[in-house]
Formats: C-alpha cells, structure tokens, sequence
C-alpha cells in the first residue's frame, strides 16, 4: 500500500468539555475513528448517523478546521494534523474541498455568485486569466448551469438547490480529488435532492473526484454509496459496502436506524452554551457500547466493556455479539 494514495484516519478523537462551570461533562464526540480511502479508485464513502453521532466534528476534523484532541489523518502521507506553512494548507484546500449543507451560507449575500468562481480559478492558479471563462463555463456545465444563467446575479437570485450546485462548482474549480459533503441536500427542496446526489455519482464517475457524503438519510446514502460507516456517538459501528450493511445489517444500531430514519436537529451554534438532550448525555457517559442503553440484544458485558471491533461478512462491526470472529 502507497501511503500516497490514501487518506487514513488513525484512532481519531474529538474531546469537547460541556456543561457549566460547576458540572462540566467531557463528551467524545468522535472517538477512536479509523478508516481508509484509496483515493486513486474514487468511491462515494457515506458517514452515516443520527443526530449527534460525530458526523459533522468528523468532517471538520478532515477539512482540518478543527484539531483532533488524538489521532492522526494522513492525507496521502502527509499528517493534516500538523500542517503548519500558509503554502501546505494553500496545496491541502486545492484538492480536498468542503460542500456544506447551507448553500446561502457559502455565498457572501452582497456578493455577485460569479465572482466567487473566477476568484477561486485565480486564487488557486488553475486557469490563467485569459482562459477562465471557458473553464468556468465548462464546469458550470458539469453542475447543469451555465455562465450566461448566472451571469450579474447575487446569491438571493437563485433557488436553494441551484446555489448549491454553485457551491459544488466553486468546489470542483481546484480540480480536487476529494469532496467532502457535509449533509448537502438536507435543506435543499425535496423534489431537487436527487438530482443534486446524483451529481456527486457523476463527479466520481467522470472525474475521478472522491466524495465522502455525510448524511443522515439512509435512502440516498443507498442510492449513491459505495461504502458506508454508520456512526454512534462518535463511534464507527459498521462499516463495509453499502450493499452489505443496509441491505444485511450486523449492528443492532444500524438494523434501528434503517426502521426509523431519524431527521437532523435544528442548526446549533457552538458559540452557545451546549445541552445535551438527557439520552445523549447518558450515552455519551456510558462506558461500554453507547448503545446499550436502546439495544434488544444488550447483556452484561455491553453496559461494562467498550466492544472491539471485528471483520465480519466483509465489514468491520463494534459490537459484542461478533467479537468472537477475527479480531482486526
Ligand atoms: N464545538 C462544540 N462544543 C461542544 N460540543 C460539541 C461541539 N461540536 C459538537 N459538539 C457535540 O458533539 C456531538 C457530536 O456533534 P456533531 O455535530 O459532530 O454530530 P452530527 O452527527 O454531525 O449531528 P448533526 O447531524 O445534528 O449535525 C454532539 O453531542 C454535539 O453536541
């Protein structure tokens, strides 16, 4: 394996303290995550969760817009982690590129949409400036927009899904090799979303761009990936080929997600004091299998001992019932 091809997430942790002053909790919001992506066969990779499951503190972690509290995150060899020079970062952001789930977020309102995209072709050197509308109307071309429909518009002009097609665009003008979806249609219309999924599938296939897909809806996350890890309080509970794990689940969590598809909260602003809901909070303190608590099958040992996790039917699972086969 050439570390040069891969990203690898090494036993990567996220401590964040919660509470007041007096009662302070210390919760893992993503705890001890590992995983590998050859990114020179581009997949769509799902994280998958409810709310609360350390989706969004995982990718922000692999954008490197938070530090781990542990753990490595090589990015084709290099640790993220410790990248320090503005010139590192400047390489790092040209081939792993965020789409976050707020497109009106992305866009500054007073600014117009295509300035973005002829900035970010500049900024990042990829055309000269002779060239750049033709390569900027070929990737808008690439989302189903073109340089004429956007041409003298703000951000307020146009609909939730097409600004976040903009945004893909803005994303694939670095020409980048990973994409990193942070739950991308959840506020886009119903009747857009898959269209807009559906333009990741093409991304990978045309492009060869990696996406890692964060969401909580199991039914895209079917439709489009090629791999999914299902998430539980920061915990990677199963992961393997999409196919395998929501067609076959192992984990008795993710049996519970696939009958009851569980909707995001309201957005949170971390400048504010967090509140746990009490069963986060009892989860979150739990020393043994986070699921314990909701699990039919739970015995003894899940309230006691963390599980470790094991290869079973071609995918790993955190879960007592199985650590009896290999151990990885
Ligand atoms: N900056 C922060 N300070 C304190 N706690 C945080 C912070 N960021 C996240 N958390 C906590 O970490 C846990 C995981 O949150 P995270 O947003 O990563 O989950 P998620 O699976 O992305 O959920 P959602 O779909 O609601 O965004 C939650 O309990 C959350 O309250």
């Amino acid at each position: 394996m050439r570390q040069e091809d891969f990203l690898i997430v090494r036993n990567l942790k996220k401590v964040f303290s919660v509470g007041s002053l007096l009662l302070k909790t210390n919760i893992y919001a993503v705890n001890n995550v590992s995983f590998e992506i050859d990114l020179t066969r581009p997949e769509i990779f799902t994280l998958a969760g409810e709310s609360g499951s350390g989706k969004s503190t995982l990718a922000r972690m692999l954008l490197g817009l938070i530090k781990p509290t542990f753990g490595e995150i090589l990015y084709k060899g290099r640790d993220i982690t410790k990248l320090s020079s503005q010139k590192d970062w400047y390489n790092f952001s040209k081939e792993v590129q965020p789409i976050f789930q707020n497109p009106f977020e992305t866009f500054n309102p007073l600014v117009k949409v295509e300035t973005y995209l002829y900035d970010t072709a500049l900024n990042y050197k990829v055309v000269s400036s002779l060239n750049s509308h033709d390569y900027i109307e070929e990737i808008l071309i690439t989302v189903g927009l073109t340089l004429e429909e956007i041409k003298n518009r703000y951000p307020h002009e146009f609909s939730g899904g097409q600004l976040q097609r903009l945004s893909i665009a803005r994303a694939l003008i670095t020409r980048p090799t990973l994409l990193i979806a942070d739950e991308p249609v959840s506020m886009i219309d119903a009747s857009l979303r898959m269209s807009i999924v559906n333009l990741f599938k093409e991304l990978k296939e045309k492009f060869n761009v990696t996406v890692i897909y964060i969401t909580h809806d199991l039914a895209t996350a079917y439709y489009i990936s090629d791999r999914i890890a299902i998430m539980l309080r920061g915990n990677i509970v199963e992961l393997g080929p999409v196919e395998r794990v929501l067609l076959n689940p192992l984990h008795p969590y993710t049996k519970l997600l696939k009958s009851s598809i569980p909707e995001p909260t309201a957005e949170l602003s971390w400048d504010e004091e967090v509140k746990l809901t009490v069963l986060e909070e009892k989860e979150f303190g739990l020393g043994g299998c986070k699921f314990a608590y909701r699990c039919t099958e739970a015995s003894d040992i899940c309230f006691e001992r963390e599980p470790i996790e094991s290869f079973v039917d071609e995918r790993i699972v955190k879960c007592h019932m199985y650590s009896s086969h290999k151990f990885i």
